[in-house]
């Protein structure tokens, strides 16, 4: 027995009873009312599936207007209602106005009972899915506000961020193909999903995909999907990214990680604006804004024949460069900030304080991991830190560099060599000073730049 509850609305009483009996067997609840105008008062006419509704009700008039009218005041009161119009007097332009106006079905009398109870039952089945689609389109929607709120906090007012910013503003609405660049912990990511929160997109997905994570193996199964028995765990059909992206926008992360085979047929995806599940040779068009990010220098590769030109050109239409934490030293202490609130709270740590000279460490960093390593750091000292004055000594950062040079640095006295001549040009030649920064007597660093040959 289905739980549906079915109203049947005729004035032939006859007709009534013959359908109670014959859909009390199918269905849990069946209620009937001889005249029409007792639906305005009719309780909970919301919580009914299906109407059966006839259209004739005035004797000797048959035109189908009473039907069509009873039609519009179920929907209404009960738009989700499914309505089957009934008549005697079938005819196909009237069945595609009742349709047209809202109605699931047309049914003609004398019915077949078959017939009649196959029709209720599709139109009960798609209620049904219309009630399913409605309550994930509501999760969906919320569950894309969750994601919006929580991941577009983007803090700085640096000149270089805030130029970023205008950048993604002027393009976010075009739609068009985005790459950007820049260091890892740059916040390329956030980047992104700005991109999509300010396009007309923005009520829609953002798929995110880590390129670097996907073997060549899974590549195609992962962005394009796969069907059933393709592979040996292809146990389902499976969309991939790119449908599961579609309407919204797709993000590839990592993009310089592609191997030139997977690169060829990323570019055919975006080139077709479709892609063909594994296993399948029906192309499926999508619909999607890509936004692609990488770390690499993209042209360098082309000219080293390690990326393709052709797709260099298909993804970045408009480039943003993120710059590196160190090009924007105002927003150094402002992240700082922000993030020891987010893990003074997090960790139930409330009023710690950054004390100037744990300040003055934090600016002079050159914090080669960028924004994901300052907040690691910060993150750090507050689960360690024992009161509430946070000191240089609770942030444990790396040596203080990041450039190329000084981690190419091999030996102890290379790396001497190196530091005294940083500390003399950056006290233009006084020793005393180049002393002290290094932690050494004037004597030690002489004795030193002896043995350097210096
Ligand atoms: N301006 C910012 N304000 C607040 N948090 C930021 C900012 N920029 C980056 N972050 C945070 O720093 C971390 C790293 O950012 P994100 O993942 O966007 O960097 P990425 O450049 O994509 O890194 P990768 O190249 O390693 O993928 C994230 O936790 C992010 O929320």
């Amino acid at each position: 027995m289905t739980n549906a509850k079915i109203l049947v609305i005729d004035d032939n009483k006859s007709v009534l009873s013959a359908l109670e009996i014959l859909l009390q067997f199918e269905y849990k609840s069946v209620q009937t009312l001889f005249n029409p105008n007792q639906i305005s008062s009719f309780p909970n006419i919301k919580d009914i599936d299906i109407v059966l509704l006839d259209m004739n009700f005035s004797a000797g008039v048959n035109t189908g207007n009473e039907g069509l009218f009873w039609l519009n005041e179920i929907k209404k009161k009960s738009p989700n209602t499914s309505v089957i119009m009934m008549t005697a007097y079938g005819a196909v332009d009237l069945a595609v106005k009742a349709l047209k106006q809202g109605a699931s079905d047309f049914i003609l009398k004398p019915w077949n009972n078959e017939r009649l109870l196959a029709t209720v039952k599709s139109a009960f089945e798609l209620r049904r899915s219309k009630q399913e689609i409605n309550q994930l389109k509501k999760k969906e929607s919320s569950l894309k506000q969750v994601i919006n709120e929580d991941k577009n906090n983007i803090i700085g007012n640096s000149k270089a961020l805030i130029n970023v910013l205008n950048l993604v503003k002027k393009v976010a609405k075009t739609d068009v193909n985005v790459l950007i660049t820049g260091e890892n912990g740059t916040g390329k990511e956030l980047i992104a999903r700005e991109v999509h929160r300010l396009s007309i997109r923005k009520d829609e997905v953002f798929i995110n995909v880590d390129m670097g994570s996907i073997s060549d193996s899974l590549f195609e199964s992962e962005l394009f999907g796969h069907v059933k028995g393709s592979f040996t765990d292809a146990k389902e059909d499976r969309a991939g990214k790119f449908e599961a992206a579609n309407k919204g926008s797709l993000f590839l992360d990592e993009m310089g990680n592609l191997s030139l085979q997977m690169q060829a047929k990323l570019l055919s995806a975006i080139q077709n604006k479709s892609v063909v599940r594994v296993g399948s040779n029906k192309a499926m068009s999508v619909d999607i804004r890509l936004i692609c990010a990488t770390n690499c220098n993209l042209e360098k590769m082309v000219d080293e024949g390690l990326f393709r030109e052709d797709l260099l050109y298909r993804i970045n239409t408009i480039h943003i460069e993120v710059p590196p934490l160190r090009e924007r030293e105002e927003d150094i202490l402002v992240l700082a900030d922000f993030f020891l609130n987010k893990f003074a709270s997090k960790y139930d740590k409330p009023g710690l304080k950054i004390n100037n000279l744990a300040q003055e460490k934090l600016m002079e960093y050159q914090w080669p991991g960028n924004i994901r390593e300052l907040q690691h750091t910060i993150e750090r000292a507050v689960i360690l830190s024992e009161g509430a004055i946070l000191k240089p000594t609770d942030f444990l950062l790396h040596a203080k560099s990041s450039n190329s040079f000084e981690t190419e640095l091999t030996t102890l006295n290379e790396m001497e060599h190196h530091m005294i001549t940083k500390a003399l040009e950056l006290h233009d030649g006084n020793y005393s000073a180049a002393a002290d920064q290094l932690g050494v007597s004037r004597q030690t660093l002489y004795n030193k730049m002896k043995k350097l040959n210096k």
